[in-house]
């Protein structure tokens, strides 16, 4: 497969580095205005890095567009002449519908919006897509080339932007939990080095738990709190100072910000 991704900042670069590590391509075209975010694969076999959209996309089958909103509309305008019914148009722009996409580059084309995560780098991303009535001829392909950096869900495109806050805002939601962990063990007593090992294994290990047991997490919570012990008393006070409701009303004010940029 000839890849493109135009845009190699935050998001494009760790899809880049993520399809990179798999080698998963004939070729991949990096172009971005600022190629700085991928400069460690210029000798990287069959990368080219450009500053040329055009080139890029006219070299590929599979365009990636890792824009800013923003952006995404002229660099859409600037190459939609060279996009034809062979290729497959993916954009991972919040908010930038796949209705805008069609009224630029046409409704015939096959376009999928996809939200990784940023664990897309390591292969660990949760990868949302949802297709336009064409793109579904191409939806298992996408997933195909997406299984290999992660896991993936096809949704209908009315629940992409609540996808968005759950995974890919999600990762700072769970860096935040690790480093609130860490500043506690570090009061207990820890180096700042070891309440971050601390913190970060146990956090791998509940994850794991979950998806390898299948289990509820209040199953698993029930064979941690022995009765009247430390695990039921820190978990209780927790919630009285409302860490399942600050994390809920977290999540709501992410999809409300979501949405106004989506209409704004
Ligand atoms: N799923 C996720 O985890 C995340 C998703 N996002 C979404 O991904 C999109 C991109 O976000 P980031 O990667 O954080 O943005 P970014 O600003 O880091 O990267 C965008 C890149 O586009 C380039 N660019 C701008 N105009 C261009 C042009 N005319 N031609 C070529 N390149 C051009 C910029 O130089 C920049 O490197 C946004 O829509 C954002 O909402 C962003 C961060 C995380
Ligand atoms: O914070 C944002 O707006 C973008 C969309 C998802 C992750 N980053």
């Amino acid at each position: 497969m000839k890849i493109a991704i135009i845009g190699t900042g935050n998001l494009g670069s760790s899809i880049a580095k993520g399809l990179i590590g798999n080698k998963s391509f004939t070729s991949l075209y990096l172009s971005d205005k600022n190629t700085s975010a991928v400069v460690q694969f210029t000798d990287e076999e069959y990368v080219t890095i450009t500053n040329y959209n055009k080139e890029a996309v006219m070299n590929s089958d599979l365009i990636i567009f890792a824009l800013q909103p923003r952006h995404i509309e002229s660099v859409l305008k600037e190459v939609a002449s060279l996009i034809t019914k062979k290729h497959l148009v993916m954009s991972v722009a919040a908010g930038y519908s796949l209705e805008k996409i069609e009224s630029i580059i046409g409704e015939d084309k096959h376009i999928i919006r996809v939200m990784p995560n940023t664990a897309i780098s390591i292969g660990k991303s949760m990868t949302c897509l949802s297709a336009n009535s064409v793109g579904e001829e191409k939806i298992e392909l996408a997933k195909t080339i997406f299984n290999q950096l992660g896991t993936t869900m096809v949704i209908p495109e009315e629940q992409l932007q609540a996808a968005t806050v759950i995974c890919a805002s999600g990762i700072a939601f769970w860096m935040r939990l690790v480093r609130a962990t860490t500043q506690g063990a570090i009061q207990l007593g820890f180096e700042a080095e070891e309440a971050h090992q601390l913190a970060l294994q146990t956090c791998y290990g509940a994850a794991s738990l979950l998806k390898e047991s299948g289990k509820h997490p209040e199953a698993e919570i029930d064979r941690v709190t022995t009765p009247s012990g430390c695990t039921i008393a820190g978990l209780n006070e927790m919630e009285h100072q409302g860490l399942s409701s600050a994390l809920i009303q977290g999540i709501n004010a992410s999809f409300e910000k979501i949405n106004q940029i989506k209409n704004g």
